[in-house]
C-alpha cells in the first residue's frame, strides 16, 4: 500500500554529483514514489555558496548550516556528497544520532572510517550505503555485499578511477599531454576536488581498501594499500608498451593468498596486452573483474565518474534505504568478521617490464642476465636495440615476488655497464 507521508531527504553538497541527485529526484519523482511505495521529498539542501542559482531547486530549501539540517529530527535519509573527511564524518555521525540513514559517495571517508561509521549506524538502527563511492554508476558494492554473499571471492582486479583512465586513454590514443588531459577530465566533472587524489592513486587506493574489505570480509585500511599513481607515466612508456602489443592502465588489485591466510591490495600502473578486455576500457569508464570460487570470473563495466552516472548509484541506494525504512528493516551492515593480515607489496607476485640503457659491448647481456638469476627472477623475453656503442635492453620477466624484482632493479642500477633504468612497469593480464 502506498504511504502518503513523504520520506524526507537532506542533501549535503550540491556540486557535480549533488546537483544531479537533486535533478533526478525532481524529474523522476513519480517513478521513485512508485518504486519505493512512498513519495520522497527533498527537505533541505546544504551548500557552501547559497547565492548560486541552482536550476530546479527551491531556494527556500537551501541552507549553509548542514549541521542544523541533519539535526532537524524529521530527516529520513541524509545524502552526503560533500566529499573529504571533515565535516562529512561529523555530519554523517550526527545524522545517525538524529534518526536518519545515510547514503554517501565519499570513498575517502569510507576507506578511512567505514568501520566506525558502520558501528554508529548499527548502534542507531540505521543504514549506511555507498554504492557511488566505488566505480561510479557500476553496481559493484551491492553485488559484493549481497549477490556474492554466499560465495568466496578470491580476487578483485580492475580500473576504478575514471580520471586517470581518461588521462591514460588520451595520452595513448591521441598523444595528448598529461596536463591537457587532466584539465579536460576536471572540466567534465570526473576529477576529485584535489585531483592529486586521482593522479597519485589515493582515490583508487581508497576504493581498493573498500573493495578488499567487502570482498574478503576483513579490515583493510587505506594505509594497507600499496599505492603508485600515474603521474610518472610517460609517452616513452606508452611507446614501449605499444612495441609489446600492450597499453598502460592504472589498476587496483586485491587478492586473497592461495592459503587463504592473508590478503594483498595494491594500486599501480601496469602494462596489459591489447587483447585483454581492460585494454579497451576508454575515457572515464571503469571495469572490474571479480573472481569467486563458485561463480568464476565476473566482469563489471560502466561509467566510473561524472555527475549523472554517480547520481544513478546514489539514487539506487536512496531507493534501497527508503524501502528498508518503510519495511522497518536495515540492509547489510559491516561484513568484516575476520582479521586477515594484509601482506606487504614485496610479497605480491607480479611481472616486470624493465627498459635499460646499457653499453653495447660483449658480455653485457650475460652480466644483466646474471643479476636476474641471482635474485631468483626468471626472464621471459629480452629485446636489444643499439646504436653508437650504446644499447637499449628491454627485459620482461616471468612472475616473481615484487621484492625480488625491485632487488633486481637496484642491483642493475649498480652495474657500470647499465647507464640508466629508463622505465620499470609491472605487467598484468597474461
Ligand atoms: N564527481 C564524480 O565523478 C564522483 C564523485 N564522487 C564523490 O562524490 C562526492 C562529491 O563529489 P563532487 O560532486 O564531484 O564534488 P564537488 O566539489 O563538485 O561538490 C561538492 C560540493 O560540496 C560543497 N560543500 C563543501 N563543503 C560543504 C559544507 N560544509 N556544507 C555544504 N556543502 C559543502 C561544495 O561547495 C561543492 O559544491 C565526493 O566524495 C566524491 O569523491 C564519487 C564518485 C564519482
Ligand atoms: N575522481 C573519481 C570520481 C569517481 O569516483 C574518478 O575519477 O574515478
Ligand atoms: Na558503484
Amino acid at each position: 500500500m502506498m504511504r502518503t507521508r513523504p520520506l524526507k531527504v537532506a542533501l549535503l553538497g550540491c556540486g557535480v554529483v549533488g546537483s544531479e541527485v537533486a535533478r533526478i529526484m525532481t524529474t523522476h519523482a513519480d517513478d521513485l514514489t512508485a518504486r519505493i511505495g512512498a513519495p520522497v521529498e527533498l527537505a533541505g539542501v546544504a551548500v557552501r555558496r547559497p547565492s548560486k542559482v541552482r536550476a530546479g531547486i527551491d531556494p527556500a530549501l537551501v541552507t549553509t548550516d548542514a549541521t542544523a539540517l541533519v539535526k532537524r529530527g524529521d530527516i529520513d535519509v541524509v545524502v552526503e556528497v560533500i566529499g573529504g573527511i571533515e565535516p562529512a564524518r561529523t555530519l554523517i555521525t550526527t545524522a545517525f544520532e538524529h534518526g536518519a540513514s545515510v547514503v554517501s559517495a565519499n570513498k575517502a571517508l569510507i576507506a578511512q572510517d567505514g568501520a566506525a561509521l558502520h558501528a554508529t549506524a548499527e548502534q542507531h538502527g540505521r543504514d549506511l550505503y555507498y554504492e557511488a563511492a566505488v566505480a561510479g554508476a557500476i553496481p559493484l558494492i551491492r553485488p559484493l555485499r549481497e549477490s556474492l554473499a554466499g560465495d568466496k571471492v578470491n580476487r578483485v582486479l580492475g580500473i576504478v578511477n575514471g580520471t586517470t583512465n581518461f588521462i591514460l586513454d588520451k595520452m595513448d590514443s591521441t598523444g595528448a599531454g598529461y596536463q591537457e588531459a587532466l584539465d579536460e577530465a576536471t572540466a567534465l566533472g570526473y576529477a576529485e576536488a584535489d585531483p592529486t587524489a586521482d593522479v597519485e592513486g589515493f582515490d583508487a587506493a581508497a576504493k581498493a581498501a573498500i573493495l578488499a574489505g567487502i570482498a574478503f570480509h576483513t579490515r583493510v585500511r587505506l594505509d594497507d594499500v600499496y599505492r603508485e599513481g600515474m603521474a610518472d607515466v610517460t609517452a616513452a612508456d606508452f611507446a614501449s608498451a605499444k612495441r609489446m602489443g600492450c597499453t598502460i592502465k592504472l589498476l587496483a588489485i586485491c587478492e586473497r593468498a592461495a592459503d587463504g591466510g592473508s590478503v594483498t591490495a595494491c594500486v599501480h600502473p601496469a602494462m596489459i596486452p591489447l587483447s585483454h578486455p581492460l585494454a579497451s576500457v576508454r575515457e572515464a569508464y571503469n571495469a572490474v573483474f571479480v573472481e569467486a570460487e563458485a561463480a568464476g570470473q565476473l566482469m563489471f563495466y560502466g561509467p566510473g565518474a561524472g555527475g549523472a552516472p554517480t547520481a544513478s548509484a546514489v539514487l539506487g541506494d536512496l531507493v534501497a534505504v527508503c524501502r528498508n525504512k518503510l519495511g522497518e528493516a536495515t540492509g547489510p551492515g559491516d561484513s568484516a568478521y575476520t582479521q586477515l593480515p594484509v601482506s606487504p607489496m614485496g610479497e605480491v607476485v607480479t611481472r616486470y617490464h624493465i627498459s635499460l640503457d646499457v653499453a653495447d659491448k660483449p658480455g653485457v647481456l650475460a652480466q644483466v642476465a646474471t643479476v636476474f638469476a641471482e635474485h631468483g627472477v626468471s626472464i621471459d623475453t629480452v629485446r636489444q636495440t643499439g646504436k653508437d656503442g650504446e644499447a637499449s635492453l628491454v627485459v620482461v620477466t616471468h612472475r616473481a615476488p615484487d621484492a625480488a624484482l625491485s632487488g633486481t632493479v637496484e642491483a642493475l642500477r649498480r652495474l657500470d655497464t647499465v647507464r640508466g633504468v629508463a622505465s620499470i612497469m609491472r605487467v598484468e593480464g597474461e
